[in-house]
């Protein structure tokens, strides 16, 4: 019997300063002209979240044991990267995938017209189906302040 395995991912970033500008990457894509978030990466939320919950469900540790931020190589890099990486490791684990969910929580960027492009590039990313929500908070919190944004990740692997 083939016993299916489910993980959470759970990522924060803030925006970076007014000082010290950057593009928005989130869920794989460049949002010109909306605020970018800090981050040893690209601060792509919503790619390290679904990245977060292959690891959770595989069993083999978290984003910092594999891209730590002690890591120069993984400087800048890209959301779609290291979700690329994280499904190969899930995968040299014994697992396929079977799909990952993401949902993104922020008052901007306003995620919904963008979201078939998200998903195509991400399921590109991961080689299975990523899916993803947006909410906002309803302005409570960090995300409501716009001071950061958050993004929370299931996903479903088997072993093989
Ligand atoms: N950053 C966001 C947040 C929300 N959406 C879309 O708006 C809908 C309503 O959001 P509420 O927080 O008011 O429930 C939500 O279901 C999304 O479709 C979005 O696109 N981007
Ligand atoms: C991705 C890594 C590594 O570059 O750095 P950050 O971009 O800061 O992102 P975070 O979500 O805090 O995860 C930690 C690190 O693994």
């Amino acid at each position: 019997m083939i016993v299916p395995r489910t993980g959470i991912g759970v990522d924060v970033h803030a925006y970076a300063p007014d000082d010290a500008p950057q593009p928005l990457w989130l869920a794989g894509l460049l949002w010109e002209g909306e605020r970018g978030l800090s981050g040893h990466s690209d601060g792509d939320a919503v790619a390290h979240a679904a990245a977060d919950a292959l690891f959770s469900a595989a069993g083999v540790g978290d984003l910092g044991t594999h891209f730590g931020t002690d890591r120069p190589d993984y400087a800048g890099a890209s959301g779609t990267r290291l979700l690329a990486e994280a499904a190969r490791i899930v995968r040299a684990a014994g697992f396929e995938i079977g799909n990952i969910a993401v949902q993104f929580i922020a008052q901007r960027p306003v995620f919904a017209p963008r979201r078939d492009e998200a998903q195509r590039v991400l399921t590109e990313a991961a080689g299975a189906p990523v899916s993803v929500s947006a909410t906002t908070s309803d302005h409570l919190g960090f995300t409501g302040r716009r001071e950061g944004v958050a993004a929370v990740a299931t996903a479903l692997v088997y072993p093989i």
